[in-house]
């Protein structure tokens, strides 16, 4: 019964569709005005993401409104670390800040609590898998190690992720075990939302463009590579996408080493390059969000593109990142119209 005409969930298993299914990253967002006022309705940031009447309602807005293929659960990867107890705010005009980890917070890190901690996230997919039209993929997803860590170690987002690189240089055997915990705690974090209801889950490796050779292949890799093991090894049907952005070359190896089913593109891979990536697996899609803030013919002629190149072989339509909280709805309404319209 289940997953039989979930587009998102097809494609992911090797099948091109024409048109592509299609859903955006960020797609439950502050670009939308009902999700602003709910948004309004809750205290903080994560008690959104930990009430489930409200997280699933901003869910369900933008699949009430552009009828995408996928509705992804409505969290944040910072939800690991704060169930860690490392102090999670949202603040206003700031962004996330915690408190920030050094050798002996790493040392003494601890798996207790953490997925009772996130129950409310497990209570949220599965009312979700419950109030999704039958066709729509559910998403869950976490944050891939190397990209929570930079927070870890920072304490807050920072443009070049320089704190957490320099930790990694000067304490590498912490750094190692920092990750690996993150690979195991997140692992049991799919393996918790797949088993609450849902169909596919993402890995967000948001900071994997900053890391030269020897660093990718350590700290973005095998990371991954261990996640999806170890989901695997409990859940062999498991479906993973796996999105490392600004990855560059590096995406070359990426499927096959981590043991991803897709991977995600960001705006920076060449389309000709995507389509010899295409030939190993399915791709999810690389439009800038940028483009969908301007709208008319910067964004119609790039999705035209997308769908020349890519639009015959395995692909799910999806922006190279995050929506905006700039872009006009109406501008994502004639994306979809768009994507939806070629055949
Ligand atoms: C790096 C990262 C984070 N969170 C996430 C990533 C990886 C993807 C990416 O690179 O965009 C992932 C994420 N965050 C959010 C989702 C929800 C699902 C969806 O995609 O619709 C997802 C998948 C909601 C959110 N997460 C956040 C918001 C905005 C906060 C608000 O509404 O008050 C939303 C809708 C907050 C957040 N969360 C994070 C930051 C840096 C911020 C602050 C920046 C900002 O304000 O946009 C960390």
């Amino acid at each position: 019964m289940t997953g039989t005409h979930r587009k998102v969930l097809e494609v992911l298993s090797g099948k091109t569709l024409v048109p592509p299914p299609i859903w955006l990253m960020r797609q439950a967002g502050r670009y939308l005005p009902e999700y602003r006022e709910t948004r309004a309705s809750a205290g903080s940031f994560l008690e959104l993401c930990y009430t489930p009447d409200l997280a699933v309602e901003v869910t369900l807005q933008p699949i009430r409104r552009y009828g995408f293929d996928a509705a992804i659960l409505f969290s944040d990867i910072l939800v690991i670390p704060d169930a860690l107890q490392r102090n999670v705010r949202f603040e206003e005009g700031h962004g996330p800040r915690m408190d920030p980890i050094d050798e002996d917070g790493i040392a003494e890190l601890s798996a207790e609590g953490v997925i009772g901690h996130l129950a409310p996230v497990f209570e949220t997919v599965s009312r979700l898998r419950r109030q999704l039209p039958e066709e729509t993929t559910l998403l869950g997803f976490c944050g891939a190690p190397w990209t929570v860590a930079t927070y870890m170690i920072a304490g807050r987002g920072t443009p070049d992720q320089a704190p957490a690189r320099l930790f990694a240089y000067r304490h590498p055997k912490a750094f190692d075990q920092l990750l690996a915990f993150l690979a195991d705690i997140s692992a049991d974090y799919l393996v918790a939302q797949i088993d609450a209801g849902a169909d596919a889950v993402q890995i967000f490796d948001s900071w994997a463009g900053v890391l030269g050779e020897e660093e990718f292949a350590r700290y973005a890799v095998e990371p991954v590579r261990r996640m999806i093991a170890s989901v695997r090894a409990r859940r062999p049907s498991a479906r993973i996408i796996a999105f490392a952005k600004g990855a560059g070359l590096f995406l070359k190896d990426y499927r096959r080493l981590t043991g991803a089913d897709a991977i995600g593109l960001d705006w920076s891979v060449p389309l000709s390059f995507a389509a010899e990536l295409q030939k190993d697996g399915p791709i999810q899609g690389n439009l800038d969000p940028m483009r969908v803030v301007a709208g008319g013919a910067a964004m119609e002629s790039a999705i035209d593109r997308i769908l020349d190149v890519l639009g015959q072989g395995p692909l799910i339509f999806n922006l190279g990142h995050g929506i905006t909280p700039d872009a006009d709805p109406e501008n994502v309404a004639a994306l979809v119209a768009r994507v939806r319209g070629r055949r």
